[in-house]
């Protein structure tokens, strides 16, 4: 399993010591979520914010982008330093388009689909793509409640990737903590983002703890 914190509920005053904490907790990849405004109703980062982190940590940076049009963007946030681009299936006409564009810039693609976006959307692109990440709310905020119908989602594209050999990593994103863990763990997910669940404690590195201890 891979734990990816979520810096949208860190202290963005003082991001670097924020990221350096998770790193000690074992974090694997650092989530960033990069809001437009448009495709949901926040603004959070830029790639300018990509490239002041890249240098404080050796961490896969893990970027999700909730923007509009993201095709117009690619090359801004792999030139930054992100190691993987995952974009909305909602939030492009062009998803195959922008996938190439993203492996063509050396960084590794992602595909992201709404709690309300069926897996079938993006079957004809499951060979293209190193993760897909299922939501599990609806984006947008931090802090929200997990969403179970998300779970069989997660469970067909486990069984597609067997059906097929692809070679994906099922990701999981919203309302993560020591039970939902399990529950996405069981079904086939294999990357944790969390959020509030760690930054929001008096301890993260202690619920960075039980989240592993969840799932062995
Ligand atoms: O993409 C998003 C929200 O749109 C997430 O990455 C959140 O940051 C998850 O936060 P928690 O639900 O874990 O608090
Ligand atoms: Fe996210």
């Amino acid at each position: 399993m891979k734990l990816a914190p979520s810096i949208l509920s860190a202290d963005f005053a003082n991001l670097e010591r924020d990221i350096k904490l998770v790193e000690r907790g074992g974090a694997d990849y650092i989530h960033i979520d990069v809001m437009d405004g448009h495709f949901v109703p926040n603004i959070t980062f830029g790639p300018n914010v990509v490239s002041a982190i890249r240098p404080i940590t050796k961490l896969t940076l893990d970027c999700h982008l909730m923007i509009e049009n993201p095709e117009n963007y690619i090359n801004d946030f792999a030139k930054a330093g992100a190691d993987i681009i995952s974009v909305h299936v909602e939030s492009t006409r062009h998803i195959h388009r922008t996938l190439q564009m993203i492996r063509n810039a050396g960084v590794k693609p992602g595909v992201v689909i709404n709690p309300g976006t069926p897996v079938a959307a993006i079957e004809p692109i499951l060979n293209d793509v190193d993760l897909v990440l299922v939501m599990t709310v609806n984006p947008g905020f931090g802090g929200q409640s997990f969403i179970p119908e998300t779970l069989d989602k997660i469970r067909q594209l486990e069984q597609l990737k067997k059906d097929n050999g692809y070679h994906y990593e099922i990701e999981v994103d919203g309302g993560i903590n020591e039970k939902t863990i399990q529950l996405c763990h069981d079904a086939g997910a294999s990357v944790f983002v969390a959020g509030s669940y760690i930054y929001s404690a008096d301890a993260p590195l202690k619920r960075m703890d039980q989240l592993k201890e969840a799932v062995q």
